[in-house]
């Protein structure tokens, strides 16, 4: 196959070339979908009462300061979240606007204990959630699986028992994550259960460098073992720390909307996407909670490039790439994907 000409591929053009090739999506909380619409209905649904009175009430709650201003209100959405088909018809809703994207393989995280702590079994969660996975991969062609997150915010004693109690359901899960309040919470508090995950042949991944600091992704990798570190912007403050991400070649989730409705970066303008690229880390784009920080996976990247000049078309096909390498799909099925987003690239730059 001839090359790619980058340069022959207009900055007009990558909106559309963005949203029409096929991207894997890698940092995506499953509760973080639930949009207000849903939320109300499922309270009703279920006679959860909720200290909102209608949807732009609880929208206009959706102005965070920081990572905790925002959990607080993220962990009391998902409080409507009750029986195994609620899970299914979260997890469904947002595999439709998956597909819609293009998305052709989602890795979705799920956060057990919010629900095992207010009751729920660990059965109607997952079996909920991977019912809907199956579910879009016959319906919708998309592959999905699921990567339990532990909430760093709790002890590594209750990470362990969230962990027994989800391995009767094993086959339906593939990895496991760090979730919840980074500062205060480094990654090395969880080493026993994450060795215990290993054991057990799943994928390991961890947030990393979102509020925390570089050492907190130096204990991701050295101490945890993780395949992917989720966020890791802050990599940037220890040169040694990028070179070793470089050489190994560690996947960064980034999601753009999310930090600046965090509070991470001021604006989207002065978001470090480009930095971390032009370094050489394999950085991917990624909406981590949609539903809460202003819109889903193709809009992260178009408003992205929208508002970073220095991101052009070797750039988005790089984060594409980036993404479909990064994930936990095997070889054969990355190489239709692959093969897919040359030929959209290859055609848009003939001229
Ligand atoms: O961005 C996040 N960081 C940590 N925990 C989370 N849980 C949902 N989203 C996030
Ligand atoms: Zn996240």
């Amino acid at each position: 196959m001839s090359s790619i000409n980058f340069d022959h591929i207009d900055r007009a053009q990558l909106p559309a070339l963005l949203r029409a090739a096929p991207k894997a999506e890698l940092h995506m909380h499953i509760e973080g979908s639930l949009e207000p619409e849903l939320i109300f209905e499922l309270a009703r649904r279920n006679g959860v009462a909720l200290p909102y009175a209608d949807v732009e009430a609880l929208r206009a709650a959706y102005a965070f300061t920081d990572l905790q201003s925002f959990l607080d209100i993220y962990y009391a959405g998902a409080s409507v979240l009750i029986t195994e088909a609620d899970f299914h018809d979260m997890a469904w809703a947002y595999l439709q606007r998956a597909a819609a994207d293009h998305i052709v393989n989602a890795e979705i995280f799920f956060d057990p204990q919010t629900h095992t702590a207010r009751g729920i079994a660990m059965g109607t969660v997952i079996t909920g959630l991977h019912s809907a996975a199956k579910r879009a991969e016959k319906e919708l062609g998309l592959r999905a699986v699921l990567i339990l997150c532990f909430l760093r915010h709790l002890s590594e004693d209750e990470a362990l028992a969230t962990l027994d109690a989800a391995l009767p359901y094993r086959e339906l899960f593939v990895g496991v994550g760090l979730d919840s309040s980074e500062r205060g919470h480094p990654p090395e508090n969880f080493a026993r259960v994450f060795a215990k995950a290993a054991q057990q042949g799943l994928h390991l991944v961890a947030h990393a460098g979102e509020e925390g600091p570089p050492e907190y992704i130096w204990s991701a990798l050295d101490v945890l073992k993780v395949e992917r570190i989720d966020h890791g912007v802050r990599c940037t403050e220890d040169p040694a720390l990028v070179q070793r991400l470089v050489e190994l070649q560690m996947p960064l989730t980034v999601c753009p909307f999310s930090n600046v409705k965090l509070c991470v970066f001021d604006s989207l303008p002065r978001h470090n996407l480009a930095t971390l690229l032009d370094l050489g880390l394999k950085a991917t784009v990624n909406s981590d909670d949609p539903a809460y920080f202003g819109g889903y996976l193709n809009q992260n990247l178009v408003e992205t490039f929208e508002a970073l000049p220095a991101l052009g078309a070797r750039h988005a096909y790089q984060l594409l790439r980036n993404s479909l390498e990064a994930s936990f799909a095997t070889a054969e099925q990355k190489a239709p994907w692959l093969a897919d987003l040359d030929r959209l690239f290859l055609t848009a730059s003939v001229r």
